[in-house]
């Protein structure tokens, strides 16, 4: 087509045959029109009214949560968020500058900050459904089975169905009661081995100085791989399986390029990144394989009497996940085209999600009591009046020792071991009057969150378990009370709530019941933290320890 036939706005108004060439003002056109002037006049008012409210309606929607200044191009504000600080911490200064909800740019990737309880209730809330899928990380796509484990997995059926399978099959009170003799069974010989390196390195009931970050590391990681893959597979696998998870857990520190810039993913493969979470996820798998095929052959065993089984002790038969999953799943209650690939992505999620996150708050409640003698004094003085000095704390305890309870709710307050927890925006939404487009990712800063000063009024960044007992005697940790969520909320929030609590309860209570603590050099503990995504303490927790009692209460 030329210039001269395209037609122009003069071309249009002179083949219109409708429109007057001597351009009337609008009281003659009204004149002059057919129309009764009445409806003319009301037909512009609607019009006008329609356009105003469509207007005040974009300016809302087009108003975006605050951008931080200085981001860079490609990397968006990567720079500031890795560098040497925490990253709870640099986002903690940044919402005191730009308000509780603020946007920055990871890569190409665009992330809401929301630290207050107003804005997180209505993000799981009201926009619970939008905000109910995780990005995936090259990390957890190579080393975690992809998207097939609950954790991962996109918010829909398939998620659904195994979130179902978790609650209501493995992590029920009911299951939880019936495997209280294993998880009570691994406390119990944990804190035998405890005693026991008490007794060889004691000198005239001297403290004796423990490694307690080894320690810590132990308890939970017994407990839920006994659970969940039964106690056979201890003396041949587990020691391969803790050593490969030592090189996961580093790995998933790393910072995989192209999870902030995707097609940055050559620069990974380049720096070995790929290949060296390849070789992992091919040995986590190997073993994880091993355990699935070793319960299908105990179970055909089992089936067809016991005369199969060789070298099987009691233990060998107890129930445990990967049993009832085996068993869900030969019944058609779950359903799955790779049925070895489901099982082993849950056991997998739930050993990385039960054992990190424990030890690292049970660490830092250690901490904590160590630069508060007088809470420790307290919680034991608790601890002896109701359960006495003659027998260990028992899980029946639990209910009558609310300080104890205190003091966990009050650590996790403060340290939560993942400080700042992520999900993302499936759906256009709209949050605290700001613009929230599909595919932005939403990060919750529980740190600056869990510290604000006008939901804690009274000395919010000190340790005073007694403020559950004064002014926030309501707050649980079950998701409702948005001020204190470590174990997040709404329908995608942790599933393991009361198994962690049910552990971590009596693994401090037995701690601080039969053990005297003490510093090393008396100075405080330091308390600075590790830069990835869990929060551990920076250097190893050493502690002088000597029993309170007498060696039959320990026996
Ligand atoms: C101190 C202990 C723990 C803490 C602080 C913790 C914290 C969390 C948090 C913050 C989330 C994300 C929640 C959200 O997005 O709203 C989560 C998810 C999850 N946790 Fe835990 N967790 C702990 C222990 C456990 C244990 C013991 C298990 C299982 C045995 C477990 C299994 C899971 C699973 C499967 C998910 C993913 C749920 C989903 O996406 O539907 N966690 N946890």
């Amino acid at each position: 087509m030329t210039n001269s036939s395209i037609p122009t706005l003069s071309h249009i108004h002179a083949k219109s045959p409708s429109l007057p060439m001597h351009n009337p003002t609008l009281q003659q056109w009204l004149l002059t029109s057919m129309v009764p002037a009445p409806i003319i006049v009301s037909f512009f008012i609607v019009v006008i009214f329609y356009i105003f409210k469509k207007r005040s309606r974009n300016t809302i929607k087009t108003k975006k949560a605050p951008e931080v200044v200085g981001a860079w191009p490609f990397i968006g504000h990567l720079n500031l968020i890795s560098g040497p600080k925490p990253c709870h911490r640099v986002l903690g200064e940044l919402a005191d500058r730009y308000g509780p909800a603020f946007t920055i740019h990871v890569g190409t990737h665009p992330i809401l900050v929301v630290s207050s309880w107003e804005l997180v209730k209505v993000c799981f809330t009201t926009h619970d459904k939008s905000f109910s899928s995780r990005p995936v990380h090259k990390a957890i796509k190579f080393m975690f089975y992809n998207e097939d484990s609950v954790s991962f997995s996109r918010y829909g059926p398939y998620w659904r169905e195994l979130r179902k399978m978790i609650t209501l099959n493995l992590l029920t009170h009911h299951r939880l009661e019936m495997l209280k003799l294993q998880r009570v069974s691994e406390v119990e010989a944990c804190f035998k081995k405890l005693y026991e390196l008490w007794t060889k390195r004691k000198y005239d009931n001297a403290l004796v100085l423990v490694d307690m970050s080894k320690w810590l590391l132990e308890i939970p990681f017994n407990v839920i791989t006994r659970i969940v893959s039964g106690k056979y597979n201890f003396a041949s696998k587990v020691e391969r399986y803790k050593n490969v998870m030592e090189k996961t857990r580093s790995l998933m520190d790393t910072l995989a390029l192209s999870d902030a810039i995707p097609y940055l993913g050559w620069l990974d493969r380049l720096r070995g990144l790929d290949n060296a979470m390849k070789r992992a996820a091919k040995e986590l798998d190997s073993v994880l394989q091993s355990w699935v095929l070793e319960h299908r052959q105990k179970r055909v065993a089992v089936s067809a009497g016991t005369g199969g089984l060789v070298n099987v002790n009691e233990e060998d038969l107890e129930e445990d996940f990967i049993d009832i999953m085996l068993s869900i799943m030969e019944k058609n209650q779950l359903q799955s085209d790779d049925p070895d690939t489901l099982i082993k992505a849950v056991v997998q999620e739930m050993i990385l999600a039960a054992c990190d996150i424990t030890t690292v708050t049970l660490t830092w409640v250690l901490c904590l009591l160590l630069n508060n003698k007088h809470v420790l004094k307290r919680a034991q003085t608790e601890l002896d009046t109701q359960v006495g000095k003659d027998r260990q704390v028992d899980d029946s305890d639990i209910k009558n020792l609310p300080y104890i309870q205190a003091i966990i709710k009050e650590t996790m307050r403060l340290y939560p071991p993942g400080p700042v927890f992520e999900r993302e925006c499936s759906e256009d939404c709209e949050v605290g009057g700001f613009r929230v487009p599909a595919g932005t990712r939403l990060w919750i800063n529980l740190w600056k969150l869990q510290r604000d000063p006008n939901v804690w009024p009274k000395d919010p960044q000190e340790f005073q378990p007694e403020r559950f007992f004064n002014d926030q005697t309501d707050v649980d940790l079950k998701g409702q009370n948005f001020e204190l969520i470590p174990f997040g909320s709404g329908r995608r929030m942790c599933p393991g709530v009361s198994f962690s609590l049910q552990v971590m309860h009596l693994v401090l209570a037995r701690i601080i019941h039969g053990f005297e603590l003490k510093t090393p050099t008396g100075a405080n503990i330091d308390m600075s933290t590790t830069l990835g995504m869990i929060s551990w303490k920076a250097t190893p927790l050493e502690v002088l320890m000597a029993p309170r009692f007498e060696p039959v209460f320990y026996m």
